[in-house]
This record gives C-alpha cells, structure tokens and sequence, in this order.
C-alpha cells in the first residue's frame, strides 16, 4: 500500500526495521555522527553495533538503487550524514555513475573528525563520489584537510585525487521555496490566521522561535537570554511573548530527552516567576504545525530569533525573510553559527554562547525604528532570492553549468 502510494509520486521507500532504526538511526547517525558534526564530543558514543549497522544500512540502500533500472547517463544524489557509504559502495558495484554527495550538517575540523574510530572508512565512503558539496564556505577545507591529515590524500584546487578518479568539492549553499512562502504569506487564509495570533497577544512584540528539539539549536541559551532580559528590563514585562515552536525530533535519543525535559524546566520557571494574570511571558509548542499556520506565525512575528550553536544553513530564518516579502517588517536576529549567516549580512548576529547578546540584540530588535527594520529586510529579501531552491536545483543539474549559473547571479546582484 505505501509502496503503491510513494510509487504514484516517484519514489522507492526503504523499510527498515525497528532495530535498524534503533542502532543506524538513533545509534549511528544521531548518536556518533550528529554530535561530532555539531562539536558535541562527549554527547558520543561509540558503539560498534552502531557502526555495524551503519554499514548494514548503507549497504541495504546501495542494493535498492542498483536494483533500480540506472544507466550511466543518470545521475545519482546521495543526501546527508545517515549515508556516507553509499557513494563508495555505489562506485565499487558501478565505476560508470556520476555520483554527487551533498552534506546538509556541517562538516568539523580534522581534529573534531578524527575522533570517530571509523573515520577513515568514512571518508572513503564518500570520495566514492564525483562531487561533494556543503553548504558553507568553511566545510569544505574542513572535509579536505581531513582526506589529507586523516587519509593522507593531498587535495589540489577543491579536487582529491583518488587513483585514476578526481573527486570535486564545492560549496552550494540551499535556499527555500521563496514562491511558495512569499504566496503563503498573501493567502487571505494565512492573513486571518496572523490576525487572529495578533489580536491573541494584543500587539505586544512577539518574537518567534521555530526549530526541531535539538541540542545544535541553542534553545536553551535562546531560554536563559529571555529571561535575562525581563529581569534586566521589567519595563519590557507585559510587552513582549516568546512563542516557541519546537517540533518533536528523535525523542528515543538519550540526550533529547535531557533536554526536553530542561526546556520544559526553564519554561516553567519562567512563566511561573515573570508571568501574571494577564500575560504568559512563553507560549510553548511541541509539536509540528501545518505550514498555512507556520506562515501565520512568520506574518505575525516581529522578531525571528535563531540561536543555534552549529547548524548546517537553518532554513527558518530563510522562510522568514520570505514570509516578510510584502511589508518588510520584521527583524531577525541570527547566530554566527549557523551557516545563514554568512549570506545574511544584514541580520542581527549574535554569538549564542553569549547569553548578553542575546539579550541586548533582542532589546535591539524590539525597539528599532520601522525605517530600519525595512531597509535591512529588504536586502535580506535579495539574498534569500539569490539562493531559492529552484534556482540551485536548475543550478546543479549540470555541474560546468554550476560556476556559471552562479557567477551570473553574483554579477546580477554585483549591478545591483
Ligand atoms: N511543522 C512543520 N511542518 C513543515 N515544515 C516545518 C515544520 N517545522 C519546521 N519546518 C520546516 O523545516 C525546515 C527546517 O530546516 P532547518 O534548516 O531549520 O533545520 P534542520 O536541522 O531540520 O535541517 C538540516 O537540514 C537543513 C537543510 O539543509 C539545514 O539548513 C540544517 O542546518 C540541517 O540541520 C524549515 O524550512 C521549516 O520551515
Ligand atoms: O529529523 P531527522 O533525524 O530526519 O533529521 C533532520 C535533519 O534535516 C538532518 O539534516
């Protein structure tokens, strides 16, 4: 039936089972991959039944595609951590493919990768490809000093060498759909529900938080900058709500649990101290909303906070910025860390370690005039547009065509 369903859309499911989930899944790729990507050593385990499975999976995945009618005419994609195998095991079936890899979390330093015990298999599994991409900037000396220090394999202009094939590095940073949220936020159904958010919190500044339960997403630090600036600002009591939206994420995961249950602390604390009859300082979801009321939220926030301590790109602040295309009228206040960053120069950045900055950048961000606001969202909109989605689909269909593509936009905004 799910197979029959998926098949009308195109797609091939993988069924795994519930140990499989539980040892490649949450062992491998959220407890030994994700930590070490995000900088959280001791969050790491390393369990060999982890690694076993990891191989077992990549391997079930490589079976499937190759059962699949391929010629050498296609081209495969290979996405994120939980498949690091798959390329290689796809060359050694099929030295024909062209394979592309692309890393959606970030890639640490040599020093940070060389913890893993299996590091150099990984790093074999993915110069199976032809192109291996990240998001950001800084992953790729990331990824190619650890095919040196690690593998000992000297990279030469973004390219390693491996025997007779040349693997590419590149830097691709992903966007949104912008159409799509852009039109979400016309919607006369989206527009009453923002009204309905606004007239709920009586026009007091609301600032909103979207992000899958996540220690790499800084919620906790986003909570401790909060209350400090209430206590550092009783005037500001009353004025403002932060409205949380977290979205349940691997909860079988020792350490999301940790934190569910100090996110649901911190809250409780605050609401119960800052709060009174009239006005609850936190509105707190966990759970995942229908995208018609994401939008809402979008509409009606007049600050987007994301603090994350390490984060591949973080779309959300993306959907924002698309959300705000009409009036222009919101801040975003953005961490260092996340590689959104490094485009939107215009935000509000904060180094989320820095609970005063935080603070400040809120306070900041709710007293700027409505001049400013505009004018640095609207240079955000450009930088949102430049990186849509369809255009980096369009974009690396061909890979010459990448650079080119690219460069055309950068030229564009250049004249701009
Ligand atoms: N209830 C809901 N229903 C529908 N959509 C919802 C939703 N809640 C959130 N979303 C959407 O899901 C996306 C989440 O992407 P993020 O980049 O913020 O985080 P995530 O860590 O999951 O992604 C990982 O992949 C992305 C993309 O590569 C990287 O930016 C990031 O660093 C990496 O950790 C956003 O576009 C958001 O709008
Ligand atoms: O919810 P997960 O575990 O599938 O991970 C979501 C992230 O997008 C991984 O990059």
């Amino acid at each position: 039936m799910i197979r029959m369903e998926l098949a009308k859309m195109n797609l091939i499911p993988v069924f795994l089972t519930t140990e499989d989930l539980e040892v490649y899944y949450e062992g491998f790729s959220n407890k030994v991959l994700w930590p070490i990507c995000h900088y959280r050593l001791s969050y790491a385990v390393f369990e060999k039944s982890y690694w076993l499975a990891y191989q077992k999976v990549n391997q079930y995945f490589c079976n499937i595609v190759l059962k699949q009618n391929i010629t050498s005419k296609d081209e495969l994609r290979v996405h994120d951590y939980q498949l690091m195998l798959l390329p290689q095991l796809l060359r050694q079936q099929r030295s024909d493919l062209t394979i592309g890899y692309f890393q959606h979390i970030p890639f640490p330093a040599d020093e940070i990768f060389r913890f893993i015990p299996w590091r150099n298999e990984l790093l074999k599994g993915l110069l199976g490809a032809d192109l291996i991409a990240f998001h950001t900037y800084h992953n790729a000396p990331n990824f190619l000093n650890s095919c040196l220090n690690i593998l000992g394999l000297s990279p030469k202009n973004n390219n390693v060498r491996c025997r007779d094939r040349c693997v590419q590095v590149e830097v691709f940073p992903m966007g949104i759909d912008f159409d799509k949220f852009e039109a979400l936020s016309c919607s006369e159904v989206v527009l009453a529900k923002a009204e309905v958010l606004k007239d709920q919190y009586q026009n007091r500044k609301l600032i909103l938080s979207i992000d899958r339960l996540d220690y790499s997403k800084g919620i906790l630090e986003r909570l401790s900058a909060y209350e400090s600036l209430l206590q550092q600002y009783p005037e500001l009591r009353n004025k403002v709500v932060l409205y949380m939206l977290v979205v349940p994420s691997r909860d079988n995961v020792t350490q999301y649990k940790l934190l569910r249950g100090e996110i649901d602390r911190m809250i409780g604390h605050i609401n119960a101290v800052y709060g009174s009859d009239d006005w609850t300082p936190i509105t707190y979801l966990y759970n995942s909303l229908p995208v018609e009321d994401l939008s809402a939220l979008y509409i009606a926030a007049d600050i987007c906070l994301v603090t994350s301590l390490r984060d591949g790109m973080n779309l959300v602040c993306k959907d924002y910025i698309a959300s705000k295309a009409q009036d222009y009228n919101g801040v975003l206040i953005l961490s260092e860390f996340a590689g959104a960053a490094k485009e939107l120069s215009e935000t509000i950045q904060i180094n989320p370690n820095a609970i005063e900055d935080i603070m400040q950048a809120m306070h900041l961000a709710i007293y700027m005039p409505k001049l400013e606001r505009q004018q640095r969202m609207r240079s955000k909109l450009f930088f949102a547009r430049l990186h849509e989605v369809k255009r980096e689909q369009e974009a690396s269909a061909s890979r010459k065509m990448q650079g080119a593509t690219l460069q055309k936009l950068i030229d564009k905004f250049q004249q701009a």
